[in-house]
């Protein structure tokens, strides 16, 4: 039986939670990819999402903005749950996805003036805003070219303009650093850290441990489909740094050199 949306079980909403998830569950077949996470993400922090590869990160985001129905569990954005009210949840979150398909025969102009315009937004406030994400993300002289065309981290900004057209009070983004420069990836985290600055909050996921330790003010590390850890960074870390404690926590380190026919001295 499902237990979305059970009335009963939602949590009563603190206006200093910007995302809020309780007992969260999905499986696929028999593997459960999310197995009872509850999480709390506090208005204006800037969160990080980490854990093993197939630890059930991208999974969890998905479910937490409207991507994906869950097996069971509540989620709600600003007290709002986001599988009874989608459209007014989904008005608040700006989400960058690992791996969704973009309308890749636009130009990176038409391709965030449209996400813009889908949001319901008059065309000469897409148009300005369009214009103000290209020069901030550095994409003023790509706009023109087709997003097919793009590489891998012109694509990833594109898609974070795409997510930020709409002023959303919340940013969810999966990877956003992945194939992006180190200039690129800076600039990216400035503009974050404003609009953490600004009053919104962020979520990312990254398997970069040092960025998340430098970048984000909390931390939750998830794996096999549960929240082993959570706080601030500091909390989370204690005296070692992120790296040794998620390795700590998540286990699975080998030591060797790998088998005899890969060493040639
Ligand atoms: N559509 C799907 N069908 C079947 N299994 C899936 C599907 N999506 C995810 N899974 C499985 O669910 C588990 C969690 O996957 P998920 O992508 O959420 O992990 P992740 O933490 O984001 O991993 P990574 O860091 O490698 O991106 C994995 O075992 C994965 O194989």
């Amino acid at each position: 039986m499902s237990r979305v949306n059970a009335a009963s079980e939602l949590p009563p909403h603190d206006p200093g939670t910007a995302l809020s998830i309780r007992n969260l569950h999905k499986s696929f077949g028999s593997k459960a990819a999310v197995d009872g996470i509850d999480l709390d993400v506090p208005s204006g922090s800037f969160y990080g999402l980490v854990g093993p590869n197939g630890a059930g990160k991208t999974t969890t985001l998905s479910m937490a903005t409207g991507l994906l129905r869950p097996d069971g569990g509540q989620v709600s954005i600003h007290g709002v749950d986001v599988w009874r009210d989608p459209i007014a949840a989904k008005s608040m979150v700006g989400v960058l996805s690992d791996g969704v398909r973009l309308f890749d025969r636009l130009t990176g102009t038409q391709l965030v003036e449209y996400a813009g315009l889908l949001s319901g937004m008059d065309r000469p406030t897409a148009t300005q805003r369009t214009a103000d994400l290209l020069k901030l993300l550095d994409l003023e002289k790509d706009g023109g070219t087709l997003v097919v065309d793009y590489s891998a981290g012109m694509t990833k900004k594109i898609a974070l303009a795409c997510a930020m057209v709409h002023a959303p009070r919340l940013l969810v983004l999966d990877e956003p650093f992945e194939s992006v420069d180190p200039v690129s990836a800076a600039n990216i985290r400035d503009i974050l850290a404003g609009f953490v600055r600004g009053g919104g909050t962020v979520i990312v996921s990254s398997h970069v441990m040092d960025l998340v330790q430098r970048m984000c003010d909390h931390v939750a590390v998830i794996t096999a489909g549960r929240v082993v850890a959570s706080g601030t960074v500091d909390d989370v870390r204690g005296a070692s740094t992120l790296e040794d404690r998620f390795v700590e926590l998540v286990g699975g380190r080998r030591v060797g050199e790998g088998p005899e026919w890969l060493q040639h001295s």
